[in-house]
This record gives C-alpha cells, structure tokens and sequence, in this order.
C-alpha cells in the first residue's frame, strides 16, 4: 500500500466487535486504519484477515490519526465506561476542528451525553452509536443506531449504511435516531428487551418440560417449528440450536450442564434504572434483569431455599405430557408476551423523547431492528408498519393487528399463566405482561386505595373522579371530614 495512502475511517480497540466492524468496512472497499491498546490484536486481526481489503496498521494514536482523511472518522470499541473516557482524552490533543470521535460500543447514554457537550465545546463530534448483532453481525451486517449532531450524519451515514445488515425491501438498517446520547439509548431498550424475549423464552423452555415433558432435544424441534410461525426471530433461532446442542463430554443436553446463573454486562439494569426515572413501566424487562440476579447473586440462598421452602402444590394439576394443545398453548403466550414487552419498550421510548427533547420515530427504530440485531424478527415488519402514517397508535397493543392477534392469544396465554402459578414453576415474564395487559385495560386500578392510604398516613392528598381539578384531604385523625387540599 501507498504510504500516503489516507484512510477513510480509523477503528480503535479490536477486540471481538472492532475487528469484525473493521472488516466490514474493508470488505465494502474502505481503506481502514486498525488501532489496538496493545498491539498484539492488529496483528492478529491483520494476519488472519489482511487480504480481505485495504487497513492501515498503527501502533500509536498518534499514528492511527495520521493515517486518515479529513474531518477524520475514528471508531472506538473499547470497553464501556472508563476506558472510552481514557481514549477520548489521548485522543482529542491530537484531533483537529470537525473530526468525528464515534463511540459504538455500550455506552451509557447519560455518559454520551456528557461526552458530547465536553467535545463539542472543543470543535470536535462526538456521536454515540448503538451498535447490535453481537461478532457475526458486526461482519455482516449489524443493526446500527446512531446519536450525536445531526450533520456528522451526513459524514457518517453513507458509510454506515454500507456495513449496516439490510432489510428485506433492501434498506439499510441505519438511520440517524437523534441528538447526542439517543442512539445509545435506544439500543440500551433494545438491550432491555433482548432480556425480556430471552426471559420468556427461557420460562417457555422450563415449562415445555415440567409440564409437556418435552426434552431439550425435543424442544429444539418445537422452536424450529415455531419459527415458521409469527414468532419467527433470530432469538427462537437460535433456541432452537442451543437446545439441540449435546454436550460432548457428557452426552447430555449441554443447557442441562451449564451453571443456570445468568450474567449481564450493564444494559438491562441501565434499561430498568431510567425506565424508574421515566417513571415508565417495563414490567418485562424488569422482571428480566431480576430474574438474572435471582439466578446468580445469592447461590447459597438458592441452595438452602431448595431444602427449607415447600412448594405448596395441591396435586390438583396434572402434567400434560406431549399435549400438543398445551404446546400451542405456550407457542400463544409466548407471542402474547412478547408483544406487551415490545409495547412496554416503545413507550418508553415515547417517554424518553419527551424527556430528552429527541424526536424519536418509532418506525424508523422498528425499522432498524428488523435485520442485522439480536431481536430481529418478523414481528418487527408489522410494528414498523403499525407506526408508519399519521395514525401511529399511542400503545402498540392497540394496532388493529395487534388487538387481534392479543384476542386469540388470551385464553392460551392465561392459562399458560395459571398452570405456572398452580404448579410452582417461575414464569416472571409471562405473568408480568399479562398483568400489564390487563392492567392497561381495566377501568379503576386498586391505586385509588393507594391513594387513600397514603392520604391517611401521610397527608398526601388525592383527586376526585366527579372533580377535574381539586386536591383533596380527609382529616382522618380528626372528624374525618374531607378539605380541599
Ligand atoms: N461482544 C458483543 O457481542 C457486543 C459488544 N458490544 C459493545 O462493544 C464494545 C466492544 O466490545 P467487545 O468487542 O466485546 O470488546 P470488550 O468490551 O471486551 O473490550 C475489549 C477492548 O477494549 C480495549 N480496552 C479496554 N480498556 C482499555 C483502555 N483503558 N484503553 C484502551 N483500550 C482499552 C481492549 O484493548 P486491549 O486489547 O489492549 O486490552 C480491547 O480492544 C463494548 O462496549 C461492548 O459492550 C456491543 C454489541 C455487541
Ligand atoms: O449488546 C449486545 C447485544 O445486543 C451484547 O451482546 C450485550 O453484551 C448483551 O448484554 P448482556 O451481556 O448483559 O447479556
């Protein structure tokens, strides 16, 4: 390569994502400068994949910002957290006016936020990318969600737009979300009901055998199955393999010999935090990041509960074994849950924007997540539709299609519930969104006790339903007469 050889986009931090986003770039014909803390993955990366396009080895920062063209464009995909600060510091002395920091990792985006306010008042962009599809998407084709200033865009997206994964009418899947941290916010919901589809799939999968009796090698074929259906996705895919998958050493299932306690990086809880903020509530993928850290964070606990605690169960239920009826049963709720989650995260989505002053479009974000990210799925072909047009519905459960596809899930779905809650099995997810469901839709909530206690205990007030605008009190320690507050 020509030394003088300028680079169109310069990637630092090539561990699992960099180096495969790096190749992509090469791959669709751009000259990419690699850059590593340590060096020994440049070389790696370059003596595995060199031939597959033109890349730019460097060693220092200095280096790899010499390499490129201008306004540069430099990808970051370090560590979240602390390490991106530490990049962004050795690099910005030496950027110019108008050079473009990308952050595509998992960045919170309140950090985002402020990293953009920081650099902007340095001449520098700063924009926050939500990058998802996990080592293969980033090679492929991932689902990108970028944030920052609207003009790095224009610098930005056209090569963005190349490596994105493409949707079935051919659109890429990137497309600019809004000002600084939403594009990393709206991956960080994406992250949320990543948890809550792997949630309830996992509870789909623990009652398929205590009550259908069906094997995980049994159960693949049934995940196979139902993804000719309309839950068609990546992530019942994939079920579908991991089920199926026996462990060589010990020929069983392998589910069956890994540690059955989950992990998770940051993103649900980040999810669930800022949902509690927004005061918005994602039943689901809070019931999702409690059911990881019920798994894991207190074995011992876990243990001695198995000894102490009974189950409780009054033998009126029977198991079902290989009833098909019971299967579709599952299959039903399943689709039925997963429908309240996606509505739980649009919302909040919804609430965000209003929050952030980001004019979020929930169809070009369904549109994003059709192909390329970890819940990709044909279901998001129908909700992109639902919000296109100016009749976007204010809930996603009340699209036409919706509605009635809830309306044929619902017998199936409540007793998928009452037959987990009968025979002790933890279904958090299922139960969840189908007590969000029935919650949104009935006339008075028991809040209005809520009300009233918290109005007798701590003279907290509450309104009237035959009075619009008063503010109420009962003097409940006096002659319990009521005051306008
Ligand atoms: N893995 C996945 O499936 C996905 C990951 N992401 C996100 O993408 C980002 C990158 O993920 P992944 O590829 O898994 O890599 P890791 O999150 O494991 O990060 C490893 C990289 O960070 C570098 N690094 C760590 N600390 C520093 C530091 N202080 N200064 C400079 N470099 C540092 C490492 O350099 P060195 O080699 O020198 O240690 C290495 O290149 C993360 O934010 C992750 O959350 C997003 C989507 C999917
Ligand atoms: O962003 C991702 C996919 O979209 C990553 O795979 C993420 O790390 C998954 O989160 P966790 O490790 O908490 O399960």
């Amino acid at each position: 390569m020509a030394a003088e050889q300028k680079a169109q986009i310069g990637v630092t931090g090539l561990a699992v994502m960099g180096a495969n986003l790096a190749r992509n770039f090469a791959r669709h014909g751009y000259t990419v400068a690699l850059h590593n803390r340590s060096v020994g993955k440049t070389d790696a990366l370059l003596a595995a994949h060199g031939s597959e396009g033109n890349f730019i080895r460097t060693e220092t920062l200095q280096e790899l910002v010499d390499s490129l063209e201008t306004p540069r464009r430099i990808l970051v995909m370090v560590k979240a957290g602390a390490p991106v600060d530490a990049v962004i510091e050795q690099l910005v002395p030496l950027l110019e006016k108008d050079d473009i920091i990308i952050d595509g990792g998992n960045s919170y985006f309140q950090d985002t936020r402020r990293r953009e306010r920081e650099l902007a008042a340095q001449g520098i962009d700063f924009v926050g990318v939500g990058v998802s599809g996990g080592e293969e998407g980033a090679l492929l084709g991932p689902s990108i969600m970028p944030g920052g200033p609207r003009k790095s865009y224009d610098a930005l997206g056209p090569l963005l737009e190349d490596i994105a994964a493409k949707a079935e009418d051919g659109k890429p899947c990137s497309a600019w979300i809004g000002t600084d941290g939403a594009g990393h916010f709206v991956k960080m919901v994406h992250n949320g009901i990543e948890y809550a589809d792997m949630q309830v799939i996992g509870e789909a999968h623990e009652l398929l055998r205590a009550v259908a009796g069906l094997e995980p090698g049994q159960q693949a074929e049934v995940f196979e199955q139902w993804n000719t259906t309309e839950l068609a996705s990546y992530l019942i895919e994939i079920t579908a393999h991991v089920l199926a998958q026996v462990d060589a050493r010990t020929g069983a299932p392998l589910v069956d010999v890994i540690v059955d306690a989950a992990g998770q990086k940051g993103t649900g809880r980040w999810t669930v935090q800022e949902a509690l903020e927004l005061g918005s509530p994602v039943t689901a993928i809070a019931e999702s990041v409690f059911a990881r850290a019920l798994s894991s964070a207190e074995p011992a606990m876990r243990l001695e509960a198995q000894q102490v605690l009974p189950a409780g169960i009054g033998g009126t239920t029977e198991d079902v074994v290989g009833d098909p009826e019971f299967v579709e049963d599952v299959r039903k709720a399943l689709y039925a849950s997963k429908l309240v989650s996606y509505a739980q995260g649009l919302d909040m989505l919804t609430m965000a924007g209003a929050e952030y002053g980001w004019e979020l479009d929930l169809a070009t974000i369904a549109s994003l997540w059709r192909e390329g990210c970890i819940i990709r799925a044909q279901l998001l072909e129908v909700i992109m539709e639902a919000y296109q047009g100016d009749a976007a519905p204010a809930n996603l459960l009340f699209a036409p299609q919706f509605v009635a596809a809830i309306e044929d899930a619902l017998p199936s779905w409540r007793r998928v519930v009452a037959r987990a809650v009968e025979r002790g099995i933890p279904a958090p997810v299922f139960a969840s969104t189908l007590n969000y469901y029935d919650s949104l839709r009935r006339p008075r909530l028991n809040a209005a006790l809520t009300q009233g206690l918290r109005d007798y205990f701590g003279a907290h007030t509450y309104r009237r339903t035959d009075d619009a605008e008063g503010v109420y009190h009962t003097l409940w320690s006096g002659d319990r007469s009521e005051v306008v507050a």
